[in-house]
């Protein structure tokens, strides 16, 4: 059982008549940990630390230094790692392979950042390209923001937490982070890495509390440089309003579409699909949603699909042979029940699943959807796929873009030219061809459109968004 709290200038701020929060195992409810909640004198304390710190030490570390810090917080993650992968299973219910598969990729995004630190680059321009330019020497120099606020969401708590850490190290920021409050155990071993592997004091501050509570004293908060959120889409938006003229990254939800053409690899496709809308429950802002399958495949695409998600094992997140873990919360599992049950009134029929076991939603499959039912046009961030007959490639490409939403698409072809005319038609961040919407490597350039979100994270690309650029310009004699 662990008792903690916010971290702040290096210290645990535990008791001192803060309101507790208990962290119960979805799956089973066992008690796992017990939070202290900041204050607000806490959170503008967190504040006010990284803002000094910041200036004081953090925009003075050398590239080298800020790279060895991110290398070595990789090589301790790396050397405890099943340590992190329980603790992941156990706070987000998330199935223990799949957690080890996250402490894998966290790993991997510190090393990626230790490497962006030392590739920070600003460019040469060529001022005589304008005229009256001549004899001028014009360049461009990065540098770090200040005090970075970072707000992730409960399904990836340490993935998506170094998606902002790492990067906004790698710069040379230091961070203010605010992790959900129904998985905020893991920043804590983070805090304890980043302590060990020498990042300054004060660099890494950490404020336990519900969004509610914190969210407006730290998005507004005149310190604030630039604000990082990852999570839902009314949340996100809201903080932008708030944010006023700070930058601001929002990483939101979606209902990936993945099409799958007559010429595709049936098997392939039906095998992705499977792990691509069940893994997590399907609680990832990419997990495939909404499957159009040309209808000449339509009824030999379901007769391989639907065997394979009814060998999908339920059950506790702990034992090894488990795919598809609980819900985050009682309220999540009764909403997608609901949605599902609203979806059959006005039409669908469930192929598989369509039931609760406590807290877990079986793995379900609906067809016979229409656009306007919320389990295609919302975000079900449950382990559910509509799967959808189209005739021509311009139906599908309308709709497929039929969404207030465009993080990823996957598109299975065997025809190169098809593959990408739609990757170019596609209203999506990403298009993967051949492979499933839910593939995410940790280096590439990651984000959505429309209300998807703003701005991109992928180490490099994040890391550029955490920094100003700056001419620099000499006039020669
Ligand atoms: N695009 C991506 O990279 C990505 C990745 C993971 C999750 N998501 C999305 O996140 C959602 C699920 O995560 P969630 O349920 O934790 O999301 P959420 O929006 O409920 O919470 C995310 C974070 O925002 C905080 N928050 C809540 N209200 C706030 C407020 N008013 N001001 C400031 N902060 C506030 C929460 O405490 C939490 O830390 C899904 O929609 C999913 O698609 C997107
Ligand atoms: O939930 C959405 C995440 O972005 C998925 S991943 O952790 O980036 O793969």
């Amino acid at each position: 059982m662990y008792r903690f709290g916010s971290f702040i200038n290096g210290e645990m701020l535990v008791g001192g008549g803060r309101t507790s929060f208990e962290v119960h195992n979805p799956y089973n409810q066992e008690l796992i940990g017990t939070i202290d909640f900041a204050t607000l004198e806490d959170a503008n304390q967190a504040v006010e630390v990284a803002h000094r710190v910041f200036h004081d030490t953090m925009k003075q570390l050398p590239a080298h230094e800020r790279s060895r810090i991110l290398r070595k917080a990789a090589d301790l993650i790396e050397s405890d790692s099943e340590r992190f992968a329980a603790l992941l299973s156990q706070e987000a219910g998330k199935p223990i392979r799949d957690a080890r598969g996250e402490v894998g990729r966290a790993v991997q995004v510190l090393r990626f950042a230790s490497e962006e630190a030392k590739n920070i680059v600003g460019e040469l321009i060529p001022l005589d390209a304008a005229v009256g330019g001549e004899n001028r020497i014009g360049m461009s120099k990065k540098y770090p923001l200040g005090v970075v606020l970072a707000i992730t969401p409960f399904n990836f708590p340490l993935n998506l937490v170094l998606h902002k850490l790492a990067p906004a190290f790698a710069a040379g920021n230091t961070v203010v982070l605010k992790p959900a409050e129904k998985t905020p155990l893991s920043s804590i071993l983070l805090a304890e890495i980043f302590d060990k592997a020498g990042l300054p004091k004060g660099a890494l501050n950490i404020v336990m509390g519900t969004g509610v509570a914190l969210g407006e004293p730290l998005v507004t908060h005149p310190l604030v440089k630039k604000v990082t959120f990852t999570g839902s889409g009314p949340v996100g938006f809201k903080i932008k309003e708030m944010a006023g003229n700070k930058k601001v990254t929002l990483e939101l939800g979606s209902n990936s579409p993945n099409i799958i053409f007559a010429d595709a690899n049936l098997d392939l496709a039906a095998t992705s699909m499977v792990k691509g809308g069940f893994s997590f429950a399907g609680q990832a802002c990419i997990s495939v949603q909404r499957i159009y399958v040309q209808t000449d495949v339509y009824q030999s695409f379901l007769d391989k699909f639907i065997p394979l998600v009814e060998t999908l094992k339920v059950g506790n997140p702990l034992d090894e042979t488990t795919d598809v873990g609980p819900m985050i919360t009682q309220d999540a599992a009764n909403r997608i029940e609901a949605w599902v049950d609203e979806a059959v009134k006005q039409g669908a029929r469930v192929l598989t699943g369509g039931k609760r076991e406590g807290q877990s939603y079986l793995p379900t499959v609906l067809v016979d959807v229409e656009p306007a039912m919320k389990v295609v046009c919302q975000e079900v961030f449950a382990p559910l796929v509509c799967v959808i007959p189209f005739e021509t490639e311009e139906e599908v490409i309308a709709a497929a873009n039929n969404s207030d939403y465009g993080l990823q698409a996957g598109v299975f072809t065997k025809d190169i030219d098809r593959a990408f005319r739609l990757a170019d038609q596609l209203e999506t961040g990403g298009v993967w061809i051949n492979e499933i919407s839910t593939v995410r490597y940790d280096h590439i350039p990651y984000g959505g459109v429309k209300q998807s979100g703003i701005g991109k994270e992928g180490v490099k690309f994040a890391i550029d968004d955490m920094m100003e650029t700056k001419f620099i310009g000499i006039r020669l004699s």
